[in-house]
C-alpha cells in the first residue's frame, strides 16, 4: 500500500474546481453504465473513439517517460510511467477484441470534434516548453477521470451489465487505483517545488483535462 500523503496541491484544485470534476467522473453516460440503462449504440460510439484516443494517448506517455527519465530527481518516476505504457499495450489488444464483440471497425472510424481538440491539446503538452511538473498533473488528470468513472460503475449497488464489467475492470481494477495515486504523487512533489507561474499553469492545465474529458463522454450522446 502506499502511504497516504499530506494533502497537496491537486486535491485543494479538485475542491475548488469540484463542479466540473463532477461531471468529469460521474457523466451521465457513465452513470448509465451504473445503473444499466446504457444505450449499446453510446457504448460503441465511446469504443471506437476511445480506441482512437489511445493511440494518441501512447505518445504522450512515451515523451513523459523520457520526460521523467532526463528530468525527474527520483528513478522511481520512469518506472512507474513505464508500467503506464506498457498497460497501453494490453490495453490496445483489449480494445480490438472488444472491438469484434461490438462489432465495431476501428478502421472506418473518424475521430470526430472532441476527440480531435483533445488530440491536439496532448499533442500541446509534448512540447519541450511544457514544464514536467505541468505534464505529470495533466497525465495524473486523464487517468484519474477513468479510474474514478469506472470504479463508480463497479461499487456496491451498481446494476452494470455484465458485458460491461470487463471495460469497468479494465479502469476501475484496484492496481490501476494505485498505479494513478503513485502518478498523483509524482506530480504533487514536483509542485512543491513548482513556481506560482507554473503552479498557475498546472492548475489550468488540469481544468482543461476535465473540460477535454466532459466533452469525450459527450459524444457517446451521438450514438453514430
Ligand atoms: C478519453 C480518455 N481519457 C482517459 C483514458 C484513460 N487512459 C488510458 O486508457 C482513456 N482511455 N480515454
Amino acid at each position: 500500500m502506499e502511504k497516504p500523503e499530506k494533502r497537496g496541491m491537486i486535491d485543494t484544485w479538485l475542491d475548488k474546481h469540484r463542479s466540473i470534476h463532477t461531471a468529469a467522473t460521474r457523466h451521465p453516460f457513465v452513470v448509465s453504465i451504473r445503473d444499466g440503462s446504457v444505450d449499446l449504440s453510446s457504448f460503441r460510439t465511446w469504443l471506437g473513439q476511445d480506441y482512437l484516443f489511445v493511440r494518441g494517448f501512447v505518445p504522450f506517455v512515451a515523451n513523459a517517460l523520457i520526460r521523467a527519465g532526463k528530468e525527474s530527481g527520483e528513478s522511481s518516476d520512469m518506472e512507474v510511467v513505464l508500467g503506464g505504457l506498457a498497460s497501453l499495450s494490453d490495453e490496445i489488444e483489449w480494445f480490438k477484441r472488444e472491438g469484434s464483440k461490438w462489432d465495431v471497425d476501428f478502421s472506418t472510424v473518424v475521430p470526430q470534434k472532441a476527440n480531435q481538440d483533445y488530440s491536439r491539446f496532448l499533442e500541446a503538452l509534448m512540447s519541450d516548453e511544457v514544464k514536467y511538473s505541468v505534464i505529470m498533473t495533466a497525465f495524473w488528470a486523464i487517468e484519474a477521470v477513468y479510474q474514478e468513472s469506472f470504479a463508480h460503475c463497479l461499487e456496491d449497488g451498481n446494476k452494470t451489465p455484465a458485458e460491461l464489467t470487463g471495460a469497468c475492470q479494465r479502469w476501475g481494477n484496484d492496481g490501476f487505483k494505485q498505479y494513478c495515486s503513485s502518478v498523483k504523487n509524482i506530480a504533487e512533489r514536483c509542485l512543491e517545488n513548482a513556481s506560482g507561474h507554473v503552479l498557475a499553469e498546472a492548475e489550468d492545465v488540469l481544468v482543461r483535462v476535465l473540460e477535454h474529458e466532459v466533452a469525450f463522454w459527450e459524444m457517446s450522446r451521438g450514438g453514430q
